[in-house]
């Protein structure tokens, strides 16, 4: 997803809080944004969400299902908390029994169970937040976009927080996430964003550091899910070969796709061994999988 040269603000001669914004993420990729109080981090979120139309520029490759998740839950609805839940998941696309299932896995993984009966206005903020979350996920979104996630919630339910972003990176997902409290120490592969001035900065890994090159082999039908969780954990991936089980680094092996290498050719076809697709679909267009020429081998 990309924002491209997005301008907002919030009257018509208001000041611009963003201005000429351009930033990117990718699939299996997580970015932290951060800056001081009322610098428009909720705003950039809430722009990447789609909660927000910018005045200029746009977003482009917004993945379908984006799970949004307010710094505020807004808790002033009349329904009970699987009346709501329930509405939100057919509203992601869930069919009833679906919604039913759904509403039933995430009750019970973030503590909500004694509250399932319990009308919005009079949960507590964190278990209010809770319930934020849990209609972000109801359908597991391509994108996760969480303003203050660890706010107001208990020590259990931020454990949780990281498990979540993970299950989304894993799944090939992207994730926004805002913090001014630290928290996202949790998430150590994340890019950084910081806001200043109505402008977004990349604040890259430091040009010192030293860097180690490992060749790893996995079966060719799990490609896309390892590429995703490897970028989450702050790796970068340099390229996918095909091998085989018996040898797998052997000279036998093509480039299927090395998504930045000089002569990439992300076009070409890759089959498994056992003739079935590889999914290279993540490898493709991808900022953080950069210049090969920066692992050294040794
Ligand atoms: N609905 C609104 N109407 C008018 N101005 C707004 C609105 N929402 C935010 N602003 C203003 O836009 C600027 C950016 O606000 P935003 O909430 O995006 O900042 P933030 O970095 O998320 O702040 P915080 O860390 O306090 O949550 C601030 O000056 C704020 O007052």
């Amino acid at each position: 997803m990309r924002l491209e040269n997005v301008w907002l603000r919030y009257h018509r001669r208001g000041p611009w809080v963003l201005q000429g914004v351009d930033v990117r993420i990718g699939a299996g990729e997580a970015a932290v944004v951060l800056g001081r109080n009322g610098v428009g981090k909720s705003t950039l979120l809430q722009v990447a969400a789609g909660v927000l139309r910018p005045a200029r520029g746009r977003v482009a490759d917004r993945p379908a299902r984006v799970g949004w998740v307010p710094e505020r839950f807004p808790a002033d609805q009349p329904f009970t908390v699987e009346h709501y839940l329930g509405a939100m998941g057919r509203m992601a696309g869930l069919t009833a029994p679906e919604a039913d299932r759904a509403v039933g896995v995430w009750v019970e993984r973030l503590g909500l169970t004694r509250f399932r009966r319990v009308r919005l206005p009079e949960l507590s903020k964190g278990t209010a937040q809770k319930v934020g979350l849990a209609q972000a996920m109801l359908r597991r979104p391509g994108l996760l976009v969480l303003d203050e996630p660890w706010e107001g919630l208990d020590a259990t339910a931020r454990e949780l927080v990281p498990e979540l972003i993970d299950e989304v990176l894993g799944d090939g997902g992207s994730v926004l996430v805002s913090d001014h409290r630290g928290e996202t120490v949790r998430l150590p592969g994340a890019r950084r964003w910081a806001v200043a001035d109505g402008t977004v900065t990349e604040e890259g890994p430091p040009a010192t550091e030293e860097v180690a090159v490992v060749e790893v082999a996995v079966p060719a039908a799990r490609v896309a899910g390892v590429v995703a969780r490897l970028r989450a954990e702050g790796h970068r991936v340099l390229g996918v070969r095909l091998g085989s089980a018996a040898d797998p680094a052997g000279p036998t092996g093509d480039v299927a796709a090395d998504p930045a290498g000089p002569g990439a050719d992300a076009a070409a076809p890759a089959a498994a061994g056992d003739g079935r697709p590889l999914d290279t679909s993540l490898l493709v267009d991808q900022p953080s999988a950069v210049d090969p020429s920066a692992g050294v081998r040794r």
